[in-house]
């Protein structure tokens, strides 16, 4: 047996949802850079489960069916207020998600109509479950959807109570269509795997959940704030990274196991971060983001991923930093169920080997011998 460690460069399964081909990302075969200027995120969604856009009607019964979904079971939004107010969202929105199958009466039932329905719902619900804990644990009164808001606007509103901003509400579309998909990604992977074994839509979307909170994956958009807050100045840039870099520390939002080259998405963030600065008059994030993307480059030879520049575009938006992960997953969740969806339609259990390295004919041992 031959062991690619971290299973680098193996191809584990055959999809049709999105493609990383000679550095360039397509959902559907349509590339990411034309969706990101033209499509809204309800059509990428529409994209991802269907395999094609949507007509003008398929797309307003999506957006009206996103907005009557999104309101919780009772029970769950119950839980969700009573979580204590300390822990990560991310934890919380695992055991919210986890919940929701418990007030499903569809979460057992596997059939293509039921999968689409819970997928639809589930979308639909995260944004509720994500504004919910942030208010509760600000000691306010969660903020019921309005089923006539589609999801970005929805979720800006939820989270701050008044109806927001345009340019919000695009800036937070375009970031949701970006972080929609990305092939076989650590998180889809494991959702692939718990569905693998026809298990239901609910664990296979909270394995995800669990598996994108991690710093090397999704929750690396949260410590790239952190790191931007650490350095504070665009005077200290030089002096904090390199003390980071001497420490032999990985430097958030930078490297990827697929782009050597870069990451086709990271340029639309880095736009809506100069953007950002420019209209809220606070260029200091984005300008250090720049000169640390530069120092890395030159003394790393990496590039900034998606998460490097969504960190402060979302900062420049007022959205807390230990939200920027939710967000993440409030939008891969179409990816997950596309994959979901897909790995239903044509199954096999996954799994693979371990070549086993430790030692060989052990003797048991008593216990009042050992
Ligand atoms: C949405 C997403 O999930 S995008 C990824 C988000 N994660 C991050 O931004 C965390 C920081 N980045 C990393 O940890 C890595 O680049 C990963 C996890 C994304 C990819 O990891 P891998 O493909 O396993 O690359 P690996 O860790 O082997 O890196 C190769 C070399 O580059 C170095 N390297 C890679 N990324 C970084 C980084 N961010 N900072 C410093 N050095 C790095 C490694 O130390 C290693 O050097 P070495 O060969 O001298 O030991
Ligand atoms: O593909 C990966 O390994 C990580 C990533 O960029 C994503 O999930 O968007």
């Amino acid at each position: 047996m031959s062991v690619a460690k971290g299973l680098e460069g193996v191809v584990a399964l055959t999809s049709q949802i999105s493609s990383i081909i000679d550095g360039v990302l397509t959902y559907r075969g349509i590339n990411i850079d034309e969706l990101a200027e033209k499509a809204n995120f309800e059509e990428v969604a529409f994209l991802l489960w269907n395999g094609r856009l949507p007509s003008r009607s398929e797309l307003d019964r999506l957006k009206r069916q996103l907005g009557e979904e999104a309101e919780l079971p009772p029970d769950v939004l119950a839980q969700v207020k009573s979580f204590p107010k300390d822990i990560h969202p991310m934890a919380a929105l695992r055991t919210a998600v986890s919940s929701l199958a418990l007030h499903d009466s569809q979460a057992e039932d596997n059939s293509s109509d039921a999968n689409l329905a819970k997928t639809i719902r589930l979308t639909a619900q995260m944004p509720t479950i994500i504004t919910a804990l942030y208010r509760a644990r600000e000691g306010l009164e969660p903020v019921a959807p309005r089923p006539d808001f589609g999801y970005a606007r929805n979720f800006v509103y939820m989270l701050h109570g008044k109806d927001p901003d345009p340019v919000a509400v695009k800036a937070i579309d375009k970031a949701l269509i970006l972080h929609a998909d990305h092939e076989l990604n650590a998180s889809t992977f494991a959702a692939r795997v718990t569905t693998a074994t026809l298990s239901d839509i609910y664990s296979a979307v909270t394995t995800a959940i669990g598996t994108l909170k991690g710093p090397l994956h999704g929750g690396a958009n949260e410590r790239v704030m952190m790191m931007l807050e650490e350095v504070g100045t665009v005077g200290r840039v030089e002096e904090v990274i390199t003390r980071k870099l001497d420490n032999k520390e990985k430097i958030m939002g930078f490297g990827h196991r697929v782009y050597k080259d870069g990451d086709p998405r990271a340029k639309h963030l880095r736009e809506m971060s100069r953007q950002l600065a420019e209209q809220t008059g606070d260029s200091t994030w984005y300008e250090m983001s720049v000169i640390i993307e530069e120092l890395i480059e030159r003394k790393k030879g990496l590039k900034p991923n998606v998460d490097f520049y969504s960190a402060s575009t979302y900062h420049y938006l007022g959205i807390p930093r230990d939200l920027f992960t939710p967000i993440f997953a409030m939008s891969r969740v179409t990816g997950w169920t596309a994959h979901i969806l897909e790995q239903f339609s044509d199954n096999r259990l996954i799994r693979p080997r371990a070549e086993y390295i430790g030692p060989t004919h052990q003797a048991y041992v008593p216990i009042e011998e050992r």
